[in-house]
């Protein structure tokens, strides 16, 4: 089969910026993930985070993000992973191409609550509910979980099926 990912890569070289926040227990072994509850990947479990706004950071972004959908405010966090998301039939009208920052956030003030956007919970890190999360999670949120930082790209048929992937390890992400 060919491969089209270098194709969507080369065509979309400039993906708007999304943040993506899993918040980590001290031992490590517990993981915040988070019903979403309207929009892109609604009723999928998946950590905090949304688009980055016009003149802000990702940092900024992934601070407002973890403060309007859990109310929580992050004080310490690790860049973890980038990844590519390209989708092959999105409507003309959405531009559902995106490059997730993926962020573990360590330390934060004030106790994780449910949102109009989000309801969080606390789930073990070696019993993740990957069967209702986005279906690329299984490849990298364990990696990243466990340590790993990865840079990655994701081709998807639609919102359920990967067409193509490629995942790579790395030292450190951008
Ligand atoms: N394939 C995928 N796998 C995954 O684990 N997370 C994904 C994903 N595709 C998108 N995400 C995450 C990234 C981001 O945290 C969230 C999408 O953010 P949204 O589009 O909902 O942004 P906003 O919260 O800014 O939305 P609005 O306020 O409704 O405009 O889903």
């Amino acid at each position: 089969m060919a491969e089209r990912l270098p194709y969507y890569e080369q065509k979309y070289s400039r993906l708007r910026d999304v943040t993506l926040c899993y918040l980590v227990s001290g031992d490590g072994k517990k993981v915040l993930i988070a019903m979403k509850k309207r929009g892109f990947g609604k009723g999928k479990l998946n950590g905090i985070g949304g688009k980055v706004e016009s003149g802000e950071s990702i940092t900024d972004a992934l601070i407002r993000e973890t403060s309007e959908e859990i109310g929580t405010r992050l004080l310490e966090f690790e860049k973890v992973g980038m990844i590519n998301f390209y989708f092959e039939n999105s409507p003309p009208d959405k531009d559902f191409n995106q490059r997730v920052h993926v962020f573990l956030g360590r330390k934060w003030e004030g106790e994780p609550s449910e949102s109009e956007e989000m309801a969080p919970m606390w789930t073990d890190v070696s019993r993740l509910p990957l069967e209702k999360m986005w279906a690329d999670d299984e490849y990298w949120l364990p990696l990243v979980l466990s340590g790993k930082k990865i840079v990655a790209s994701f081709l998807f048929e639609n919102e359920e099926k990967i067409s193509e992937m490629k995942i790579e390890e790395v030292n450190v992400v951008e």
